[in-house]
């Protein structure tokens, strides 16, 4: 019997399968998915290696066939549909065997849960009692508080008794060896979720939650669910919809995994779920350690927990019966990993899904073009929520002309119209939100007199003005003091010109000096729990106004605010991105949905440079599908994804005349791969970042309607690199249907 196995070792020249014999007494004990040890390279040093197949004959000499040296110690094996997930990840997206392994299984091995160790009492209390009579007698004060605390309870947690009686170790051992009591050790899968107390509130569902509800069940229940978008507006209640799916799921036996955007993974989200599953319910996100994350693994993986929620990343769940996947925002452009291999969740949930015979329902209020585009091709069904759950009116927008404002000689950043709606809500004591596209005190630093930009001497963008007087590049954390004359012509007219997050607060505490003001932002929001503060302070009113990025956008629920300002709303449209107006209206309505949820109707005011902008206009009114049919249009006319599909090849060097000769081959050989397929090839282009870390940049962009057309190029131009010595240099990663530009 051979195995096939893949090295772990990160080298796109070792990215293929090596055969070994299976040794006779390893035999029935090794599966796909299990890592074991393998004589590999010169001096046949051991590495470790995964299997991901089985065969009877060999392709190779059998003779010279190496053979497996036992399992890797302490190791979990990988799913067997992980593996398979695994290989259609590399398959789609590119990268290494091992990188995609890697991705789908994150657990290093040396992750160990914690460990905990137990006393329990062994005797009687009969027994006990004569023990402890005896150590009185003996004035052996210290074994007879332990003995006192183990006739209270039969079992003691280890470490936090010693610390309570203030004993030492030698007393326990001496009672073990009176076999008095016993030392346990027990592994402890830690679990980050308290269950709370609270219960859950009963409700009626609406009409189209119901005939929601009832589409996704009849399809389970036959057998077979397929991808649903589940297209409702803000305040629809398709939260509520995800947990009575994932109800039905859990009682016929299986298991859902709810991805929720990081951002919006609040405390005030995972609690409806605890109280709808109780300790069933384990999250999985960033700030857990890494050994948090493990016993978050295994408990998925034996069975203790039904629904998982976490980031992307919480995808790769290793559920045994898996039943459901839920995406919520899933036009969220987080779903699209940034590392190799940069898959994207919502095709890959679908994968999975499809493998394991589960359901997907993507939930959004502004889907995805991909999402929507799929519903109208037929491939996903749609499933809509047209109300709001206690049939609230959506909030009235208004869109603003900045450009008057100037000419009326307003230069402020707040318009007339805004500074009113504040002033009217202060009044009322109603809440109000203020929404601004950028992070940071200030934006780029320019001068007056000759235009001259201040840039990261490392990564070619504009550094940014922060308080007390640094410049910083957010790319690298470059920084240095603040300049006052220009270096370029030596005007004093330098300084920063966009509004932050933070000048919108000062300027909001001098202008409304009696209200209560909140900001959250990146900067604010470094410590563990400030993010939850913030909000749960605000949501508790104890603020009138929150200033904000696009963190405070995402899926709170705040009755009291009847007002959102979305400063500089077209700030995002600028970003030379083939996704900047899907962003944009995206945004727009996030933000204007969080008006008017509770009792008290809703207003949202948008300040534009640029009102006459379809994204703009179509959020003003909340009309998704106008948008959709504008967007389309575009992105079809320039074969832009999801009318076509895009595959960039981002290429990196420190020398930079090697990059510009690498680009200028590779696409001379990639313009050879399909002359007859009309595969389109555009660029060497710099990619708006030049340079990063010192590091310069250039990318070709692909395009094909067909996507395994770009694959299949994608192949080709590996073995071409991996053959051509002239490449070693050269970093090369290749993203399709990529969510930023580069
Ligand atoms: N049928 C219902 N009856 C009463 N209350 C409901 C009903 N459905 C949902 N709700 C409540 O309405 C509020 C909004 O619902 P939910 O959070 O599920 O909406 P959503 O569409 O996920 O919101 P968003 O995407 O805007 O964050 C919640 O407090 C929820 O408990
Ligand atoms: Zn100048
Ligand atoms: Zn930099």
């Amino acid at each position: 019997m051979y195995a096939e196995i893949i090295i772990d070792i990160t080298h796109e020249k070792l990215d293929r399968i090596f055969e070994y014999k299976v040794p006779e007494e390893l035999e029935g004990t090794l599966a796909v998915g299990s890592s074991v040890l393998v004589p590999f390279g010169n001096g046949d040093k051991v590495r470790t290696g995964f299997i991901i197949g089985f065969s009877e004959k060999s392709s190779f000499d059998p003779a010279k066939i190496k053979e497996i040296r036992g399992k890797a110690p302490k190791s979990i094996r990988i799913e067997e549909n992980l593996v398979a997930l695994a290989a259609w990840m590399k398959e789609h997206y590119g990268g290494t065997m091992i990188q995609a392994l890697k991705t789908v299984w994150p657990v290093k091995k040396q992750e160990r849960p914690k460990e905990k160790r137990i006393i329990r009492r062994t005797v009687t209390e009969e027994e006990g009692r004569e023990w402890l009579a005896l150590f009185q007698r003996k004035n052996q004060k210290a074994r007879a508080r332990l003995l006192e605390a183990l006739l209270e309870n039969e079992e003691l947690d280890y470490g936090w008794i010693l610390r309570k009686l203030g004993l030492t170790a030698s007393v326990v051992r001496a009672l073990e060896e009176m076999q008095i009591l016993t030392v346990d050790t027990e592994t402890v899968w830690r679990n980050p979720v308290k269950a709370s107390e609270e219960s859950q509130k009963q409700i009626e569902y609406t009409t189209e939650q119901k005939e929601a509800i009832r589409i996704f069940k009849e399809d389970f229940q036959r057998g077979n669910p397929g991808t649903y978008l589940l297209y409702g507006v803000t305040g629809s209640g398709k939260t509520e919809v995800y947990m009575e799916m994932i109800r039905s799921v859990v009682q016929s036996g299986r298991q859902a995994i709810v991805l929720i955007p990081e951002i919006a993974l609040t405390y005030q989200t995972v609690m409806r779920f605890v109280r709808v599953f109780g300790n069933r319910v384990s999250i999985m996100n960033s700030r857990l350690s890494a050994g948090e994350r493990y016993d978050q693994m295994m408990r998925a993986k034996n069975g203790e927990i039904d629904v998982m929620i976490g980031p992307r990343s919480a995808l790769f769940t290793p559920f045994e019966h898996l039943g459901l996947i839920v995406i919520d925002e899933e036009h969220e452009t987080t779903y699209k990993s940034e590392q190799v291999p940069r898959y994207h969740a919502r095709e890959t949930a679908i994968e999975r899904a499809r493998i394991e015979g589960a359901g997907v329902v993507l939930g959004s209020a502004t889907p995805s073009l991909e999402a929507f585009e799929g519903c109208r091709r037929g491939q996903y069904r749609l499933l809509r929520l047209t109300q709001r759950v206690k049939k609230q009116k959506m909030a009235e927008v208004s869109v603003i002309d900045m450009r008057k404002e100037l000419q009326k000689g307003n230069r402020s950043i707040l318009s007339d119209c805004l500074r009113e709606k504040i002033e009217d809500r202060l009044k009322r004591r109603e809440q109000v939100m203020l929404f601004l596209n950028r992070r940071g005190f200030a934006g780029f630093l320019s001068c007056r007199s000759c235009g001259y930009v201040v840039k990261c001497p490392h990564c070619d963008v504009s550094l940014s003005w922060h308080r007390g007087g640094r410049m910083v590049c957010h790319y690298c954390g470059y920084e240095e003091p603040m300049i006052h004359t220009c270096p370029s012509c030596g005007s004093p007219h330098i300084g920063a010109f966009k509004a932050g997050t933070q000048q919108v607060e000062d300027l909001i505490r001098k202008e409304f000096p009696e209200a209560k003001v909140l900001r959250m932002d990146l900067d604010t929001t470094r410590g563990k729990e400030s993010y939850e503060t913030i909000l749960s302070s605000f949501a508790d009113q104890e603020a009138d106004i929150l200033i904000g990025t696009q963190m405070i956008v995402k899926g709170h629920d705040f009755p009291n605010v009847t007002l959102v300002g979305v400063l500089a709303a077209d700030l995002s449209l600028y970003i030379s991105d083939y996704r900047a107006a899907e962003r944009t209206f995206a945004l727009l309505c996030q933000a204007a949905g969080r008006a008017g949820r509770g009792d008290l109707p809703g207003e949202a005011v948008i300040q534009s440079y640029n009102p006459e902008h379809y994204s703009i206009q179509a959020a003003a009114r909340q009309d998704y599908e106008a948008f959709f049919a504008e967007e389309m249009k575009f992105r079809t006319l320039m074969g832009y994804p999801p009318a076509a599909h895009l595959m960039a090849v981002l290429m990196t060097s420190e020398d930079e005349a090697l990059l510009n000769k690498g680009a200028y081959y590779l696409k001379l050989f990639a313009g050879r791969i399909r002359t007859d397929a009309g595969l389109e090839i555009i660029g060497p282009a710099s990619p708006a970042i030049g340079k990063v870390k010192d590091q310069y940049r250039k990318v070709l962009y692909l395009k094909h309607e067909d996507y395994r057309v770009l694959t299949e190029a994608k192949d080709k131009m590996e073995q071409y690199i991996e053959i051509n010595e002239g490449f070693q240099n050269i970093r090369i990663q290749f993203d399709f249907d990529p969510v930023q530009t580069f």
